[in-house]
């Protein structure tokens, strides 16, 4: 028997970015006590393993479960505060090396990978404007079922157990995710992108599993991360 995966139960998760600073007077320990389901720490520009190391560290001894989303093999830190690592690839990638090279390149060089605490996210990346598109060379130029297919491939092909719609720095189509959502069966339908109220979370999790918030808690902070959290459980 196989037990279900912890974001089978998740509604929200809180992306932090070792690269970017938190607002005056807000600590990783506020962010952590949002309530939110899971941090995540990672994003594509300025990652270290210092900083990656500093974040989990700082996020060590709160009571939420801790993931590492690595944007290079690189950056992967070993570090047993670490609920589990969460590996991208990108379907709508530019070069192949974003879908599964940089991922051979991770196999190839670490002597044993921890496994059974190792899940990839099946990204489609949709904000053209982002760090992540241009990082990959995706091609956004995709239809809500264009994304609904690749969602498809992504389960039912690929077996991945997270579908991830990454919109990251702004607001996505309701249409597109809904199409994702309809798409997937048993697959958790990841949302992340421009979430910044409780209006836009709520809009977002209506067809989204789990709702990701990332810049708003660098550039809000604790409160409008609260009102975010409200709106997954609420959804
Ligand atoms: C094989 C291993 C261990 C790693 C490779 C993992 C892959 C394929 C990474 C490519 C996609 C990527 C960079 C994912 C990182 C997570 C992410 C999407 C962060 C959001 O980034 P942005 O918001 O665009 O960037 P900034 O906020 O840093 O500007
Ligand atoms: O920073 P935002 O726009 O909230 O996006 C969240 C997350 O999907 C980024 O990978
Ligand atoms: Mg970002």
């Amino acid at each position: 028997m196989t037990t279900a995966p912890p974001w089978d139960e998740w509604n929200h998760i809180l992306k932090i970015d070792p690269d970017k600073d938190l607002p005056e007077g807000v600590t990783y320990g506020d962010l952590c006590a949002t309530g939110t389901d899971a941090i995540e720490v990672g994003g594509t520009m300025g990652i270290t393993e210092e900083n990656m190391e500093a974040v989990v560290e700082a996020c060590a001894e709160h009571d939420v479960p801790l993931y590492q989303e690595p944007s290079s093999p690189d950056v992967v830190i070993d570090n047993r505060a670490l609920e589990g690592y969460l590996i991208p690839t990108v379907f709508n990638a530019g070069s192949p090396f974003w879908i599964t090279g940089a991922h051979k390149e991770w196999v190839r060089l670490d002597n044993g990978l921890d496994w059974d605490r190792t899940t990839t996210e099946a990204y489609i990346v949709m904000n053209p404007e982002a760090d992540v598109a241009t990082y990959t060379e995706a091609d956004c130029n995709l239809s809500a079922e264009d994304v609904g297919a690749y969602a498809e491939v992504a389960e039912r092909m690929f077996g991945q157990e997270i579908v991830y719609v990454e919109y990251s720095g702004m607001l996505g189509d309701e249409a597109v995710v809904e199409a994702a959502g309809d798409a997937v069966d048993d697959a958790t339908l990841f949302y992340g992108g421009g979430i910044h109220d409780y209006e836009s979370a709520h809009s977002m999790a209506q067809y989204a599993d789990v709702i990701v918030v990332g810049d708003l808690a660098h550039d809000e902070g604790v409160e409008a991360v609260r009102e975010t959290v409200e709106a997954a459980s609420d959804a």
